[in-house]
């Protein structure tokens, strides 16, 4: 993302910040809390051109706004009005807000607090949970893959990959996490699925064709609960560097403290969240099942200095073996501009390298 033209940034001369690397700590809230920082270590120094700090503030309101009820509704009209705002949404911005879900909102709330009860518990304590490579259904780690970076994110992670139909493994503490994770992990499953089906239709393919192509309902779901402490430099540090995620649609929810942004024709948009709404993002393999037509979103988490911010990420992709390209319906009338390629050899592709922006789908791209 450096823009060379762009005035160079300098860091407060900070000669009492140790120098780390994210290696080296397991936790960023562990170290934040553990000494009095007045400025970030330089090597979380991500923001160092004015030009990627710039927001484009007017473009806030206009994010896509879908209402679930319209797209399960047995009225035709209502329904294709919903089909035609989802196409608008995925062709537009690749990013929306649903609304009218009908996921309880007491379970939202309730299992953001687990998640941040979750990270509230001692290094010691989440130590069995440590990172120890992308094969681990469990994984509790800081920034997204510390050993490949140069530059850290302000963030602790807990992910969780889940395999259907579910063995459901996950952490056993907080004692509750795991049954609530478990209900909210299958009731976005499902409206994951009927989004698909909507977004298979505005494609021109019939409603299981997404679905059938990625063996949807015997797919992966990671469940991703981010914590980024407050920060003392969140001009110049990030949560998440810009990235898109690996699967098909991300359902995202947050605790009420606003990060995300999202790039919309080459400048970033701030997400005002509506209330109790879930946050949707396209991702890659949707692009790829596409065959280019819905293009993965480019966001970001930008951090502040007072609140702890939590998010909540479900990611939802292909069954993990299934090898995924363009929807044949589609390759009927048009050149592939994607590859096959197993889902589980993207996400490791993914998951093993430093994020960096949409470069994983290069390796699926024909030029
Ligand atoms: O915290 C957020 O808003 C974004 C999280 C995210 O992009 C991710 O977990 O992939
Ligand atoms: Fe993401």
């Amino acid at each position: 993302m450096a823009n060379s033209a762009s005035p160079v940034v300098t860091l407060p001369s900070s000669t009492a910040i140790p120098n780390i690397h994210a290696t080296e700590i397991p936790s960023i809230k562990a170290f934040a809390e553990s000494t009095e920082l007045l400025a970030i270590p330089s090597t979380y120094n991500s923001l160092t051109n004015l030009h990627d700090r710039q927001v484009a503030e007017e473009l806030a309101a206009q994010i896509p706004v879908i209402d679930f009820s319209h797209l399960i509704s047995d009225d035709p009209e209502l329904h294709a009005k919903g089909v035609q705002h989802l196409a608008r949404a995925c062709e537009d911005w690749g990013f929306f807000m649903v609304t009218n879900h009908g996921i309880p909102e007491s379970l939202m709330d309730d299992v953001i607090n687990m998640s941040h009860k979750f990270h509230d518990m001692s290094v010691e304590e989440k130590a069995e949970f440590a990172d120890k490579g992308v094969s681990n259904p469990i994984r509790f780690g800081t920034s997204f893959n510390a050993k490949m970076e140069d530059i850290h994110s302000w963030r602790d992670y807990l992910k969780v990959i889940i395999k259907y139909p579910a063995d459901f493994t996950f952490p056993l503490k907080p004692a509750g996490f795991k049954e609530l994770a478990q209900e909210y992990c299958q009731v976005t499953k499902a409206v994951a699925r009927k989004l698909l089906e909507g977004i298979s239709e505005s494609l021109g393919l019939e409603p299981n064709a997404i679905a059938k192509a990625t063996d949807f309902d015997a797919g992966l779901q990671v469940l991703i609960a981010n914590l980024y402490p407050p920060c003392p430099q969140p001009e110049l540090a990030l949560g998440m560097p810009p990235h898109s995620d690996h699967g098909l649609l991300t359902l995202l929810t947050q605790n009420g403290i606003d990060g995300l942004q999202i790039n919309h024709k080459g400048k970033w948009v701030k997400v005002n969240p509506l209330p109790k709404c879930i946050i949707v993002n396209t991702s890659d393999q949707l692009e790829v099942v596409s065959n280019g037509r819905y293009r993965s979103i480019l966001h970001r988490a930008t951090l502040n200095n007072k609140d702890t911010r939590i998010s909540l990420a479900i990611n939802n992709g292909p069954q993990f073996e299934k090898v995924v390209g363009p929807a044949e319906e589609l390759l009927k009338k048009e050149e592939a501009v994607f590859r096959s390629m197993s889902y589980k050899e993207y996400f490791e592709l993914q998951q093993k390298n430093r994020l960096d922006g949409k470069a994983c789908l290069d390796h699926v791209r024909i030029n």
